[in-house]
This record gives structure tokens, C-alpha cells and sequence, in this order.
């Protein structure tokens, strides 16, 4: 793309081929509010024709990437490379699924938690998937932190995402609780769950990795975790536009970008 660079001016060349224009982009990523995250996802299905399924494997790839770039194999302090996945009962679960499949064929050893599984075909093949991937799905969450501690290098918080209201519900709330008390890090799927969407939760879970799909959520502007990263590398520059995303552009052939 060619023209004036309103920036630089004379014969500058637009946009993302100026880096002073990057930066003022990357700075200026939307937030998104819960209605327009609701909203974008909605046109995703509806009207760009993509199939959830297809969404959901680019979303729980770009988890599983972010979470192998921030932990590395050889990074991990445990003997074994395992990864606890909690799973919960929408599309973030749908994700989490999805990513420790990836994760599993990183070389990683997720273990799920699902404790409340929709009966439709997409998230039974995606459990189905992830059984014949050799993934073992415990009966319930350990209710002990210790016990989360002694056994995995991380938790993958898969509980949650943008449709998250209200005051949450059990098994959800003691999940929360227990993973609250954990030492081990936590990678947050969209939003770290139990956050008001907007707002975000001082005293809710504190996540150190953060992975946001398509855009960030308001509430990421109080993730204070060390990496916080952007996924979801299939929005439609036309729904871009549309929504003035101003998303940064994503190195090479990236399914993520580190925001901080
Ligand atoms: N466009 C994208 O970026 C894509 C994102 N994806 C992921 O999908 C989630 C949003 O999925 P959705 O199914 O709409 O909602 P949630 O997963 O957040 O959860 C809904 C689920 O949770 C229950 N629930 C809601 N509030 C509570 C509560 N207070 N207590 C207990 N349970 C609660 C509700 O009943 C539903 O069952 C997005 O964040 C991304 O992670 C897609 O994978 C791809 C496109
Ligand atoms: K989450």
C-alpha cells in the first residue's frame, strides 16, 4: 500500500510499512468490550461463513504456541512436561481442548479437567480427539493445591471466556478457589476466568501468561502477569476495518504476537 504517510508525510509509505506507524498501531490495539467481542464472533459465523470448528482450531493452536513459547520444554522444572487443562463448559473449553491437543504434539503432557461437557457433536469429537491423542481426563479437579503443585509445571485456564456474567457457579467456583491458592503459573485462555469481561476481578485469579483472541478484552488492561500475548490469527481485514481493531501485524507466518 502506497500514499502519504500521515506520520512521516512526503512519499512516505503508508501504514504498516512505517515503523513510527507500527508502533502507533501496536499502542492502539482495541480493547474490546464483551458486546463487541459477542458481536465480532457472531459475524465470524454468520456473515464470513466460518464454521466454529475451524475458529477453535486456530484459536487452541495460537494457545498452545504461546504457552510453548513462554514455557519451553527444556524450561519446565519437573521431571515431566506436564500440563493440567481446565476445560470448562463453552467455547473457552472448546479451546482448551484444542490446545492440549497441539500441546501434546509439542512434545508436552497435558492432562484435562472437563467437568461439564455440552452434549454436541463438536465437543465430543473434540473429546474423543484428545482421548485417542492419549490424554488423560481426570474424574474431577483435586481439590488440593499442593497436589496441583507436586504434579504439574502449569495450568492451562480454559474456563472462561468473553460470555462469562454474573457470580460463578459450581463446580466452577471451588475450580477457581483451588487454582486461586496454586503456585505453579497460569495461562489464561481470552480472559482469566471468574474476571468481569470489562472490569476484571483484583482478588480473582492472577494469571501469568494471557493469551487474547482476535483482540484483547477490557479487562486485559489489568493483567498484570509477565507475558501477555494476542491469538487468533483469522480475522478478515474488512471485519478489521469494521471494528477498528487496529491490530498489530503479526511477524512472518505467526499464529501469535507478544503484546508485553
Ligand atoms: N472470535 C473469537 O475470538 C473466538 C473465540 N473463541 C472462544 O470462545 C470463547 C467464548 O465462548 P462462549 O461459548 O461464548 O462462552 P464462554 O466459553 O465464555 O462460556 C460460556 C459458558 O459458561 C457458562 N457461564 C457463564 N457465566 C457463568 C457463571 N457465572 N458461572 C458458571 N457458568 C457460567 C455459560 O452457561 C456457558 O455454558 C472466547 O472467549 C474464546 O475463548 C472460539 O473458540 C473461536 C472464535
Ligand atoms: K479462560
Amino acid at each position: 500500500q502506497k500514499g502519504v504517510c500521515p506520520l512521516l508525510g512526503g512519499n512516505s509509505p503508508l501504514s504498516r510499512e512505517c515503523p513510527r506507524h507500527q508502533s502507533t498501531m501496536a499502542q492502539a490495539v482495541k480493547f474490546l468490550s464483551q458486546e463487541e467481542a459477542q458481536h465480532i464472533d457472531e459475524e465470524l459465523f454468520t456473515e464470513y461463513q466460518y464454521s466454529v470448528d475451524q475458529l477453535m482450531e486456530l484459536a487452541g493452536l495460537s494457545c498452545a504456541t504461546a504457552v510453548a513459547r513462554a514455557y519451553p520444554l527444556d524450561s519446565l522444572l519437573k521431571p515431566r512436561p506436564t500440563v493440567l487443562v481446565v476445560c470448562g463448559p463453552g467455547n473457552n473449553g472448546g479451546d482448551g481442548l484444542v490446545c492440549a491437543r497441539h500441546l501434546k504434539l509439542f512434545g508436552y503432557e497435558p492432562t484435562i479437567v472437563y467437568p461439564k461437557r455440552p452434549n454436541k457433536p463438536l465437543f465430543q469429537n473434540l473429546t474423543v480427539q484428545c482421548e485417542k491423542m492419549d490424554i488423560p481426563f481426570l474424574p474431577e479437579m483435586p481439590s488440593e493445591e499442593v497436589v496441583i503443585d507436586e504434579a504439574y509445571n502449569l495450568v492451562i485456564d480454559a474456563i472462561f471466556g468473553f460470555s462469562f456474567q454474573g457470580a460463578v457457579r459450581e463446580p466452577f467456583g471451588s475450580i477457581i478457589s483451588t487454582l486461586k491458592k496454586a503456585t505453579v503459573p497460569i495461562a489464561s485462555i481470552d480472559i482469566p476466568s471468574g474476571w468481569d469481561v470489562e472490569k476484571g476481578s483484583p482478588d480473582g485469579l492472577q494469571p501469568d501468561l494471557l493469551i487474547s483472541l482476535t483482540a484483547p478484552k477490557k479487562s486485559a488492561r489489568h493483567f498484570r502477569g509477565r507475558y501477555h500475548f494476542l491469538g487468533g490469527r483469522f480475522v478478515p481485514p474488512a471485519l478489521e476495518r469494521k471494528y477498528q481493531l487496529n491490530l498489530p501485524q503479526y511477524p512472518g507466518t505467526d499464529c501469535v504476537l507478544q503484546l508485553s
